[in-house]
């Protein structure tokens, strides 16, 4: 644990933060109800309004929030994203310097990372990687999983912010790691939910309650807080998005990379990422990724005999 005299002089830092979507705003929201002072910054200006009226400062562009700012955190939809608002036109690199920070919470691949990292440390910054395990409520809650690697220092001096928005944390050494970490996670959460789907439309087909098979897991061996919240609603066929299906393709799609890069078979992950593929064709992407299931529905009907 830190000692308390560094936790209050990192806490009086000046804090960034880039990208407000489902994630980086109640992440924003709880360093700024801790007292933080933070800068805030996002493509669609609107959604940057509620943390204003909080008490947030508000800069135009990433290159104003990172030049204004001691550690500025970046929480972006995909690799591309992540790498337009770090190294792009008025990116954030172009306000970066020696002493400053840069903490990329975005769940990119490993070599995006490394690329905005160099791009950071050009410039005599320090760069840290940090995605995240836990969704929407975890960052309401401040019970986020860090999955960091990068810079130590910048992770020693980052670590009281991460302890407001987060439950615990992890430093995996070289940048590419927390990535590789956060892809291998997701690539198993994907192939769970694709497969508790698979489960919940059988027993319905056979003529189960599909209710009473959510609550039989619950309280056996494969029980997991993810089929308890997600299954009441998966049965009434209701996706309210915490996680966008199109990001949980996006991680299945980058763990599919990495693991093509080190030659690993990986035949159930790739399974799944078809099934997600398929429910983004039919405009799910917006919806949660339990909304794979309609993907499993429209194959089952596919191949019925009735
Ligand atoms: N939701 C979840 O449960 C979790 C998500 N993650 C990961 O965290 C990241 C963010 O997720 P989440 O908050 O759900 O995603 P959202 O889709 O809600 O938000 C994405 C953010 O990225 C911004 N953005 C997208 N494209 C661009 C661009 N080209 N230039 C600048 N900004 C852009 C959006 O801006 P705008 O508002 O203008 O669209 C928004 O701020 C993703 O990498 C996701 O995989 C990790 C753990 C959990
Ligand atoms: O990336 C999603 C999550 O729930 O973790």
């Amino acid at each position: 644990m830190l000692e308390l005299g560094k936790v209050a002089n990192e806490l009086s830092l000046h804090v960034g933060f880039l990208g407000l979507g489902i994630m980086g705003s109640p992440m924003a929201q709880n360093l700024i109800k801790a007292g933080c002072d933070v800068t805030v910054w996002n493509r669609t200006k609107s959604k940057c309004d509620p943390l204003l009226s909080l008490g947030a400062k508000y800069k135009a562009s990433p290159e104003e929030v990172a030049s204004s700012c001691d550690i500025t955190f970046a929480m972006l939809a995909d690799p591309e994203s992540a790498v337009d608002v770090a190294c792009g036109k008025h990116g954030a690199a172009n306000g970066m310097s020696p002493e400053k920070g840069y903490v990329d919470i975005s769940t990119v691949d490993g070599p995006t990372s490394k690329s905005i990292s160099r791009r950071i440390k050009a410039t005599g910054a320090l760069f840290l990687e940090a995605p995240v395990s836990g969704s929407k409520k975890p960052a309401e809650d401040g019970q986020l999983i860090f999955l960091t690697a990068g810079d130590r220092p910048l992770y020693e001096k980052a670590a009281p912010f991460l302890d407001i928005m987060g439950k615990s944390r992890f430093y995996h050494g070289e940048v590419g790691n927390g990535a590789a970490m956060k892809l291998v996670v997701n690539m198993i959460m994907g192939s769970m939910m694709a497969s508790f789907s698979e489960g919940l439309l059988l027993s319905e087909k056979v003529g189960l309650d599909p209710s009473v098979l959510v609550e039989v897991i619950s309280q056996g061996a494969i029980s997991a807080p993810m089929f308890s919240m997600k299954g009441p609603s998966m049965v009434q066929a209701l996706y309210p998005t915490a996680f966008p299906l199109k990001h949980q393709q996006k991680d299945l799609r980058l763990a599919l990379g990495l693991a093509e890069s080190v030659s690993q078979p990986t035949p159930i992950a790739a399974a799944a990422n078809e099934l997600y593929k398929v429910a983004k064709s039919h405009g799910l992407g917006d919806e949660d990724f339990s909304a794979v299931m309609e993907a499993v529905r429209t194959k089952m009907e596919g191949t019925s005999e009735d």
